[in-house]
């Protein structure tokens, strides 16, 4: 059966912890929710469409002899999707690109904030100029801020540059996905040899996957000389993470860079607009269109204090880290297994809104540069 002749109502078996199913999939047919996770094949032997985020792989051992005619991951990275195999048996498939790329871009500045980096008069390096990466370069170009970058399919960027030269930079931040074959892997692209290049007293922020660093190398640099703060919100063997490594860096979190809830709910939609496209249904008018209320922010500080101050009322990185910390703890003394403790934290995120939803209210002591940097970053 091809994906045209599939028509509702439909059998839709979905992750658990995909938001917003009922309001953008409930008039479509019946909803099976399953943990992502542990999916079975034996779990889609009557679904018509396979809702999913990245934790699932979908592949011929899931899929094949199902009756599974659409897989929709809602989410940017598609490296568990086995998309040769699904195309080469006819099952339609889409993700969700750039859904939550401001989620990211956000932790990215936010991330600096809790740190009490000033990006103004640094240098960045952005690995990986896809969805994120060019949002993160449009908004380092419009601060007036220098930054190279590195992507091989991107050489026409005006400030593209070897990967050493990215690697220089003052601000370094890593969104590659996870791609093992092909004339540019990213597998481990950064490697001892890598990793070496980074400047002493710079930042490394990777947000992309995790296995675009070699891990073990990282952990081996930074027991020697911890020369550069080092983020992570992505890691190798997610959920499985090295206790060891995350005791190593400056900052961790449990892979929620993307976890704004507007890039989530982006992800549900799009999914949605896909699944309509491919089994040529009329679109599906949005489920709720209302926008949060503006929450009100202020503060007396001026300068980048203020910025600093106001960014981490909206989103502060360090309570991901202290999170992701205790979950370690629990691992090692109460005998959590830490992939447990990593995927609560995970499924149990706090709702994280936007800069967009946030209003200044009062900042009389902020001047109109400052005002202008705000609004570049998405706070009016
Ligand atoms: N931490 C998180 O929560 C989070 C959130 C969103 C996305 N991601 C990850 O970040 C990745 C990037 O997101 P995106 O929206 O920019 O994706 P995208 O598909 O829009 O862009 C990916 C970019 O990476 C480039 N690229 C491919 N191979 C490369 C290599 N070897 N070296 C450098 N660049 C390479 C591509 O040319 C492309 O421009 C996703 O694939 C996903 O894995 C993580
Ligand atoms: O690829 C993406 O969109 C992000 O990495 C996303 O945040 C992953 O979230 P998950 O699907 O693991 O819930």
């Amino acid at each position: 059966m091809t994906t045209s002749q599939v028509a509702p109502p439909l059998n839709i078996v979905a992750d658990e912890n995909i938001p917003g199913l009922d309001q953008w999939f409930g008039d479509l047919g019946s909803i099976t929710r399953v943990p992502g996770r542990t999916l079975t094949r034996e779990q889609l032997m009557n679904a018509d469409v396979l809702l999913v985020r990245s934790v699932t792989e979908v592949n011929e051992a899931l899929v094949a002899r199902t009756p599974v005619r659409f897989v929709g991951s809602c989410t940017i990275g598609t490296d568990h999707l086995d998309t040769d195999w699904l195309e080469s048996q006819g099952v339609a498939w889409s993700a969700a690109p750039g859904c939550n790329a401001n989620s990211v871009v956000e932790y990215v500045f936010c991330t600096l904030a809790a740190l009490d980096i000033d990006w103004r008069g640094r240098s960045f390096g952005i690995v990986g100029c896809g969805n994120v990466g060019g949002s993160l370069q449009r908004k380092l170009r419009a601060l007036g801020i220098d930054c190279k970058i590195y992507d091989p399919w991107k050489t026409d960027n005006p400030d593209s540059a070897s990967l050493e030269a990215v690697l220089a930079q003052d601000v370094i931040c890593q969104h590659a996905p996870l791609v093992k074959a092909g004339p540019h892997p990213s597998l481990h692209m950064l490697n001892a040899t890598a990793l070496e290049r980074i400047r002493p007293g710079a930042v490394l922020i990777s947000a992309g996957r995790g296995a675009v660093i070699d891990n073990r190398a990282l952990l081996a640099l930074r027991k020697r000389e911890p020369r550069f703060t080092t983020v992570l919100d992505v890691w190798e063997n997610e959920p499985d993470i090295d206790l060891n490594l995350l005791q190593a860096v400056d900052l961790g979190s449990p892979h929620i860079a993307g976890y704004s809830h507007d890039g989530k709910l982006t992800g549900t939609r799009m999914v949605r607009e896909a699944l309509d496209r491919a089994l040529e249904l009329p679109a599906a008018e949005p489920a709720d269109a209302s926008q949060a209320p503006q929450a009100p922010l202020s503060t007396e500080l001026s300068g980048f204090a203020a910025i600093r101050d106001l960014l981490l009322a909206m989103y502060n990185p360090r309570e991901d880290d202290a999170r992701l910390r205790a979950a370690a703890s629990e691992a090692e003394n109460d005998g959590v297994p830490m992939k447990v403790a990593f995927d609560r934290l995970r499924k149990q995120y706090p709702k994280r809104l936007e800069f967009p939803h946030y209003q200044l209210a009062q900042a009389p002591n902020l001047d109109d540069a400052t005002r202008q940097q705000l609004a570049i970053l998405g706070l009016k």
